[in-house]
């Protein structure tokens, strides 16, 4: 692939449920190797544009092309096989409760590849040294992790089979201020050794400041703003603007132009 073709291309994209439209004719390129940031109003729309995208939600109109590849245009196997290149964190962290850490970081591996236990073994410790844990952390059970610990292992099986694409749906929520820069810093650092490319959602105004390349603002169902951090900051849109230039933000503006 070029490296100007998006990485995921959405065009006019319709999503709604009953008499509600949620996403109304919207257009949204990712890059390659970029970490995209999308943002917006509660509601307005986010998490369903990621579903949408992995295929979770279906769509009243438009096309969806990730890795090169139109999704209305592909088999069962091509679609499984794309399933593969993308890794997934789910707002809540979603471990299966019942599992081990080191399991639920083998659930991928179990379900779409046929190697050994001991090679699986391997292949989790490895994703877990990744995320910062232990493979003594990989013995434990859900309930006995921290916020940040569980972020870090849905992180982890995310990334078990090395995808090309990481898409995270509020990974910072519920974390303390100091374990979401942690988890910030972490993404950074696994976007700039493995190269993937990241579509986050977030409300994170700080993860947006110090993790994202670029930044998508939803609202009234179509790309309301994107850029860097600077084009937000310049943006005359109401929500933008009170978003990015309000007190918190601005905040952060000002450390970051005294950086
Ligand atoms: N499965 C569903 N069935 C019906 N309505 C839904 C469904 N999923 C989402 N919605 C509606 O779609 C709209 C957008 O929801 P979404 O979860 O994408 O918002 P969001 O921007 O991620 O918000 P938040 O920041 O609060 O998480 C909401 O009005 C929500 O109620």
């Amino acid at each position: 692939m070029s490296e100007k073709t998006p990485v995921i291309k959405v065009r006019d994209l319709v999503v709604g449920f009953g008499t509600q439209t949620v996403l109304n004719h919207l257009d949204m390129d990712v890059r390659p190797a970029e970490i995209l940031g999308v943002v917006g109003a509660s509601g307005a729309g986010k998490s369903v544009l990621l579903r949408t995208i992995i295929g979770l939600i279906p769509r009243r109109h438009g096309t969806i092309d990730v890795l090169g590849k139109d999704l209305d245009k592909i088999d069962e196997n091509e679609r499984r096989a794309m399933e593969r290149r993308w890794g997934v964190l789910f707002q809540q962290g979603a471990l299966f409760s019942s599992l081990t850490v080191k399991q639920n970081v083998q659930f991928p591996m179990r379900e779409n590849l046929e190697i050994s236990q001991r090679l699986m073994d391997e292949m989790a410790y490895a994703k877990l040294e990744m995320v910062g844990l232990s493979p003594r952390d990989g013995d434990k059970y859900p309930s006995e992790l921290s916020g940040g610990m569980t972020k870090r292992v849905a992180l982890a099986r995310a990334l078990a089979l090395d995808p090309e694409i990481v898409f995270l749906d509020e990974p910072t929520s519920g974390l303390d201020p100091i374990s979401a820069g942690d988890f910030d810093e972490l993404i950074r650092t696994l976007q700039q050794t493995l190269e993937i490319t990241v579509f986050m959602v977030t409300h994170d105004l700080e993860s947006l400041y110090t993790a994202c390349d670029r930044i998508a603002v939803l609202a009234d169902g179509k790309l309301a703003a994107e850029g860097p951090i600077s084009a937000m900051l310049e943006s005359d849109h109401p929500w933008v603007k009170t978003y990015f230039q309000g007190k918190r933000g601005s905040s952060l503006a000002d450390r970051e132009l005294t950086q």
